[in-house]
């Protein structure tokens, strides 16, 4: 019986295919390859090169290796790009979720794992938001996961599915070991973005706003770790084994950092300092989201073990070297 991953080609997902795989799970991959490459699939997970929407695979998938649960990363994350192309994301992010639900509901799927957003909170007024914060989401990308976060709560209700919905804060640093990390090209997240102007794979580095209503006038994030959160995935699919249910959880530490503070962890981590220019604000940017993780942190017992911004940024930057370097990603061993 394995674990479907979509999208376990992408950063996220590779990183919860290595959180599966050494808690000895058995996996399949299915992935289109639009934005994950081959490589960041470990040696030994079956890939199915696919579109989530393509129900009779995801039919046959279920059926050949006896799916009975699902982890649902395959996405579009861009959000000016949801912005320029609304319909091609409300497709991508809830429309393609909507045809997988049905093909996996269909095929005897029990239990499922969804990767939400801290976008659809919006821009709250409260800096510390816990999940009862009604959502507010000021994107279509923030839109589309929220539609489809309303789907998987009225099929659950209406056919018996057990879910957990994960709302990602900001999402940063690499598999400690070194298997796995960032592979975008086009990366927009701050720490990427900074780790490389530290070396040199950009010209400099501009921070998007100073005078905000935070200590430094920079913008707050709660930055957490990928191989926590993909370690949040694996407990949250034992919870829904051991008890059944239907959860929504907010994944962050509970603490924030300023746009600067990072900058200035990269500087230091890397002993490289890199030009940094003040711009104006970027559109769409609250000036803070910072999770409240009681619920996830009570509820499945989840201790973060890579809570430490230095620790995030030397991975981060780790990583970025590898890459900077010409290496493909390496071939994870699992
Ligand atoms: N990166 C973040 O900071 C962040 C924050 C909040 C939520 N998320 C969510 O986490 C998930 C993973 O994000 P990521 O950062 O790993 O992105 P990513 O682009 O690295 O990974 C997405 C993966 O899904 C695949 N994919 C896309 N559409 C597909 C389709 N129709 N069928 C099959 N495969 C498809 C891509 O090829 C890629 O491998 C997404 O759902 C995203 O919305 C990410
Ligand atoms: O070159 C840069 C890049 C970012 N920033 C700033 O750094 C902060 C973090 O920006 P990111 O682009 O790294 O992340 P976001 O907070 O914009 O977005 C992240 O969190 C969102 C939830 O609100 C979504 O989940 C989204 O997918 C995810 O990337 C923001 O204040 C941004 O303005 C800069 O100053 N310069």
């Amino acid at each position: 019986m394995a674990v479907l991953v979509t999208g376990g080609a992408g950063y996220i997902g590779a990183h919860a295919v290595l959180a599966l795989l050494d808690a000895g799970e058995a996996v399949v991959v299915l992935d289109d390859l639009s934005t994950g490459v081959r490589p960041m699939v470990p040696e030994g997970v079956p890939l199915v090169v696919g579109d989530v929407a393509n129900s009779a695979l995801v039919t046959r998938v279920v059926g050949e290796h006896g799916v009975k649960e699902v982890m649902h990363f395959a996405a579009k994350i861009v959000v000016p790009e949801s912005v320029a192309d609304p319909l091609g994301y409300y497709d991508a992010n809830t429309m393609k979720t909507r045809a997988l639900l049905a093909a996996a509901l269909a095929a005897g799927v029990e239990r499922f794992v969804f990767s939400s957003t801290a976008a659809v909170y919006g821009e709250p007024d409260l800096a510390i938001i816990d999940e009862d914060a009604p959502p507010a989401p000021i994107n279509p990308y923030g839109r589309s996961k929220l539609m489809s976060e309303w789907m998987i709560r009225d099929a659950a209700a209406a056919h018996g599915l057990d879910y957990a919905i994960l709302r990602y804060f900001n999402v940063a640093g690499a598999d400690p070991k070194g298997r796995a990390g960032q592979s975008a090209t086009n990366a927009t997240h701050l720490i990427k973005v900074a780790s490389q102007a530290a070396l040199g794979l950009r010209p400099a580095l501009s921070i998007y706003g100073t005078d905000y209503a935070t200590p430094d006038g920079t913008c707050l994030r709660d930055y957490i770790q990928v191989t926590d959160l993909a370690d949040a995935h694996l407990a949250a699919l034992r919870n829904l084994r051991e008890r059944g249910g239907r959860h929504t959880f907010n994944c962050g530490y509970g603490r924030g950092a300023s746009v600067r503070e990072v900058v200035e962890t990269v500087k230091r981590i890397s002993g490289i300092d890199f030009p940094v220019a003040e711009a104006p604000r970027r559109a769409g940017d609250p000036a803070a989201l910072v999770a409240d993780a009681t619920r996830i942190r009570e509820t499945l017992a989840w201790e973060p073990r890579f809570a430490d911004l230095d620790t995030i940024v030397a991975q981060a930057l780790a990583w970025e070297r590898r890459l900077g370097n010409g290496a493909e990603p390496v071939r994870a061993t699992g």
